[in-house]
């Protein structure tokens, strides 16, 4: 059902709702004239009270399946965006703001937006109510307007003025979860440590209070706003029974419906004002939503729709050409942090070559540059003379396989469901893993193992995508002595028999002789020492 049907059959809940408030003072004239009901009015009153329970219950089932269908799509939605981002706008968003977003605010609304249906119900009653009360004084449906009018404007004013705090709040929860995230994952440091424990204890103990300072005060600016919100209502109803019939003449005839239909619009005004604070939060839950969805559209890159994927165009290239290539980091206000090159780099079919250079000197860096996992700012990268542009830089990037220092291992061999069991099995032997891990179900039985033997699990993935060029970031510096060697005289050689290039990122000097050349980078320059000690 789409957003006009819901909207028409709430709005029909609404007119049913007013029109048994109209059917009640009817009754009541009735009995105050000692006239017979009748059936006919009871059997609408029935007809009238059953369609009002079926239109609100439809209006508001609909409406929750409206919501979370379209939350659904939101959270797809961000997440394709996310798949297609430039990795720049991913490392600036930071993983807080995007699971806060993804999950956090997506549930919120999830919870929230419904409720604020059955506010619109509401809504729609006191408009009916009001037009009925138009149909026994147009008097005191101009007074009650012009009121009801006044009140709204009031209170949304002063309800606005608490969006600031609410914004306060949001800031101070996100600082609460910030520093317990601190108990969980420096557990080992702090429980070592008293002083250190204390000291993150008493902190944590400021900004929790800080918390429940802002929370606190944004409730009592609540609890007055709700009190003028009642307040105004009473005003309201004592204009109505007190004041008018002083004015106005005749009117005494229908001031008990008229007082029958204001207090009728008692619950909905009640029912309105307190989701009223939801809408504060939905509001500010989805202005996060489509904050992340601008920020994540500004770093989207072309991506071929639909066509089923075909294997890259650049699977069988010769030679890889990186020409005057240069890149910045930039902090908030634009300034470079750390410039990469320019720098030229010719990689070959089944090379091996090894980047060495001093911390913070640009490896990594070079590396997703080489795969075009950054863009560059400057320069050009070709393959076979042929030049990767933004439309071709999506296939490109599937001729690498990498396992960079902050590899991720996936809970499954996602995209791998064609390899075989004693494939993997095989892997699982070479690396020496057997005995420690198992392909069942195609997945790994276990990924919590050493940081040495993870990464040997994120190598037999990576010769399982069987890709034509191999990156590896400090691959070996988490392994053995002998698993060192098996990697420079086995893995490497083995991968260059098959054709396969590889760019390895190295501090071991010990093994710099089984590369075919070492590039050395400092302060993001790139030189050629092959043969140098
Ligand atoms: N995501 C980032 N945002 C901003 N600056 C970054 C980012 N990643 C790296 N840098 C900066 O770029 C420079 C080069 O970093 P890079 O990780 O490429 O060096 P590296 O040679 O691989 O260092 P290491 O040997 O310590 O791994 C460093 O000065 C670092 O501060």
């Amino acid at each position: 059902m789409n957003r006009r049907s819901i909207l028409l059959i709430t709005s029909l809940a609404g007119l049913g709702n007013a029109g048994l408030v109209g059917l009640i003072n009817e009754a009541a004239e009735k009995a105050v004239l000692a006239e017979p009901v009748g059936t006919q009015l009871l059997l609408v009153y029935v007809t009238m009270l059953a369609f009002v329970l079926l239109s609100s219950r439809a209006s508001l089932h609909e409406a929750n399946r409206f919501v979370q269908s379209r939350l659904e799509a939101t959270r797809r939605r961000i997440v394709s965006k996310i798949r297609r981002v430039d990795l720049r706008t991913l490392e600036r968003l930071g993983h807080g703001d995007v699971f806060v977003t993804v999950s956090q605010e997506t549930d919120h609304l999830s919870q929230t937006l419904p409720l604020l249906i059955g506010a619109a119900q509401n809504a729609f009653l006191l408009v009916f109510l009001l037009l009925y009360v138009a149909t026994l004084s147009p008097i005191s449906f101009l007074v009650v307007t012009v009121f009801l009018a006044g009140g709204l404007y009031l209170f949304w004013r002063r309800q606005s003025a608490l969006t600031g705090s609410l914004a306060d709040v949001h800031h101070r929860e996100a600082e609460m979860l910030d520093s317990l995230s601190h108990f969980t994952l420096g557990f080992q440091e702090i429980r070592l440590n008293a002083d250190k424990n204390d000291a993150l204890q008493a902190h944590f103990a400021d900004v929790t209070s800080r918390l429940r300072q802002v929370v606190v005060g944004l409730g009592d600016r609540w609890v007055s706003l709700l009190q003028f919100a009642n307040a105004f209502i009473f005003l309201l109803i004592g204009v109505v029974v007190l004041v008018l019939p002083v004015f106005f003449q005749g009117y005494t005839d229908t001031i008990y419906k008229i007082t029958a239909a204001t207090v009728f619009a008692l619950g909905p005004i009640a029912a309105i004002t307190s989701v009223v604070r939801l809408i504060a939060r939905a509001e500010a839950g989805l202005a996060h939503v489509y904050a992340l969805e601008r920020r994540l559209d500004a770093g989207l890159t072309p991506e071929p729709k639909g066509a089923a994927r075909a294997p890259s165009r650049y699977r069988s290239f010769r030679t890889i050409e990186m020409r005057a290539v240069t890149f910045s980091y930039l902090d908030g206000q634009g300034s470079a942090l750390f410039t990469s090159g320019p720098w030229d780099l010719s990689l070959k079919r089944g090379e091996i070559l090894f980047l060495t250079g001093g911390n913070g000197s640009g490896k990594s860096t070079a590396l997703k540059l080489l795969c075009g996992l950054y863009t560059p700012d400057g320069g050009e990268i070709s393959c076979d003379g042929a030049l990767v542009s933004a439309e071709t830089r999506r296939d490109y990037r599937e001729i690498f396989s990498s396992i960079f220092t902050d590899f991720h291992l996936f809970d499954r061999l996602y995209g791998l469901e064609h390899v075989t069991q004693r494939e993997v099995e095989r892997l699982i032997a070479r690396m020496e893993l057997d005995g420690k891990v198992r392909f069942e179900d195609g997945r790994f039985s276990t990924t919590n193992l050493s940081t040495g033997q993870r990464k040997r699990l994120a190598m037999i993935v990576a010769l399982l995508e069987d890709r034509e060029v191999y990156l590896f970031d400090e691959w070996a510096a988490d392994q053995d002595a002998h698993f060192r060697e098996v990697f420079y005289t086995e893995l490497l050689p083995d991968l260059k028999a098959r054709g396969k290039t590889v760019v390895a990122v190295t501090h071991d000097d010990r093994f710099w002789s089984c590369c075919d050349r070492r590039l050395e980078l400092d302060l993001g320059r790139l030189s050629d020492v092959t043969g140098e000690a």
